[in-house]
């Protein structure tokens, strides 16, 4: 039987999974699972939701909805995949777990570390599947590096650089409403997109540590955190965002240090053409291997030995599809087994990330509004209905300690500066 997803929103990110899970899974050699899309919600509209299903291709009796709410009542549903922005990831996946769902949801998975917590517990507790869907971990290269690395090819790992930036103008791709950059959607560089380069060092630095031969004498444990980040004059969210980890080593011996880079103003490519090399570098006392970006979606790597002439030689895996399928395929089999997470995104690690950019937030003053940094569920409110007054409310960053040295008279009257409470101030 194929596993029945139901799609809550019907964004960019949304039509590019619903079309994954519709590629024969044939055409990735997989065999023991397969998928099908049931139901799609919109809290927009019914119309928008039915467009979604009819542009995705999805099988013609799938029931569109136009709310949120219709869509964790249906019983035909097993599994549902969340894709709003992350401001919405806490109410929308309780929402869901409160009527008995399974559920994959984006990435950044929550706000905050606390909110993350209360889900999984929700989750364990009902006995429920609840996974972030960091996609790259599912990837067969992900796979392949990290047995690789684990298997020790490059030696003891002791630094990962990893960044995924963006050589946008943000002022102009992205203006102050986008997600990419509103604090409402808790916007901002890190969340996003820094995510992807903290995986890059949590792969190796955390993840694969104490699970092979190789690894066994490596201690696992949360990282110390040092980062810096700077502002997006427009909003406040953060633009460029800078993280050193120092992850333990064996008594207070063999430290390991993960430097996680993110920005929109550079580019980790910028000519398009791979000149400024790989974004990501995992380095060992016998070699070091290189991926290429973006992070988020990896085809290129290769070995770069210590004393070893016939390095430089790039190894390429392709994506029969957008990529996304292979962690559809992990819940469809967790389901199967009976499990309520996956060993590959468990519980735990997704925690200690989101716990590691609260402390990078806190060190930057960075807070988002109350709203949705609560950890009170609430299925009414309109992070669940879809009601967005508040859209047009921004909160602001033009004095201290927001950072914000550009920010001039001008954004004032716009913005009303609430660092303190960091609650949403009304704008006329
Ligand atoms: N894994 C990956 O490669 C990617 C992951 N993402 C993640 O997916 C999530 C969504 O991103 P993306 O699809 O690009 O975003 P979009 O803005 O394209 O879509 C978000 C959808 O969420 C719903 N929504 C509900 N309330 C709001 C609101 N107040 N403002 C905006 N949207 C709202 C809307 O759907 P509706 O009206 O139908 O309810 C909207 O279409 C983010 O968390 C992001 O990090 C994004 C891109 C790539
Ligand atoms: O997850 C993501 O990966 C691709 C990016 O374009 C997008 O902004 C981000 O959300």
């Amino acid at each position: 039987m194929p596993i029945r997803w139901g799609i809550l929103a019907t964004g960019w990110i949304a039509q590019k999974f619903t079309k994954d899970l519709l590629v024969d899974p044939a055409t990735r050699q997989v065999s023991d699972i397969s998928h099908t899309v049931v139901a799609a919600a919109s809290s927009s509209s019914v119309d928008r939701a039915q467009k979604f299903l009819t542009e995705c291709g999805c099988p013609q009796d799938a029931k569109a909805y136009g709310s949120y709410h219709e869509l964790v009542a249906d019983p035909n549903v097993d599994i549902i995949y969340v894709a709003t922005p992350h401001s919405h990831h806490f109410q929308n996946v309780m929402l869901c777990l409160k009527a008995n769902r399974h559920v994959l949801c984006e990435k950044a998975f929550t706000v905050n570390a606390k909110q993350a917590e209360l889900l999984y517990a929700e989750a364990t507790q009902r006995k429920l599947f609840l996974m972030e869907a960091v996609w790259i971990r599912f990837f067969p290269l992900c796979r392949e590096l990290r047995e690789r690395v684990a298997a020790g090819e490059i030696g003891r790992v002791h630094r990962v650089f990893a960044d995924l930036s963006f050589g946008d103008h943000p002022e102009e791709k992205f203006g102050n409403d986008h997600r990419m950059t509103n604090m409402n959607l808790a916007g901002g560089a890190m969340l996003d997109l820094g995510i992807y380069s903290l995986t890059w060092v949590f792969q190796f630095l955390y993840h694969i540590r104490g699970t092979s031969a190789s690894t066994q004498s490596e201690v696992k444990g949360r990282p110390k955190v040092a980062a810096s980040m700077s502002k997006f004059p427009g909003t406040g969210a953060d633009e460029k965002t800078s993280i050193v980890l120092t992850f333990p080593g064996k008594d207070g011996a063999d430290e390991a240090h993960g430097i996680a880079t993110t920005c929109l103003r550079t580019s980790f490519d910028p000519d398009e053409h791979g000149s400024a090399g790989p974004a990501i570098r995992i380095q060992g006392d016998k070699g070091e291997l290189q991926v290429f970006g973006p992070a988020f979606r990896p085809q290129r790597f290769r070995w770069i030995m210590t004393g070893k002439d016939e390095n430089l030689k790039e190894e390429k895996r392709d994506i029969p599809g957008h990529g996304m399928f292979w962690e559809a395929d992990e819940c469809a089999r967790c389901l199967r087994d009976g499990k309520t997470e996956s060993e590959i995104m468990s519980h735990e690690e997704s925690i200690v990330i989101m716990e590691t950019m609260d402390q990078v937030r806190k060190q930057n003053e960075l807070a988002y509004p109350e709203l949705i940094e609560s950890t009170t569920y609430d299925a009414n409110n309109e992070l669940n209905t879809g009601k967005k007054p508040w859209l047009t409310i921004r909160l602001p960053c033009c004095a201290p300690p927001c950072g914000n040295a550009r920010a001039t008279a001008e954004h004032r009257p716009a913005y009303a500066h609430n660092s303190q409470s960091s609650k949403l101030t009304a704008i006329s």
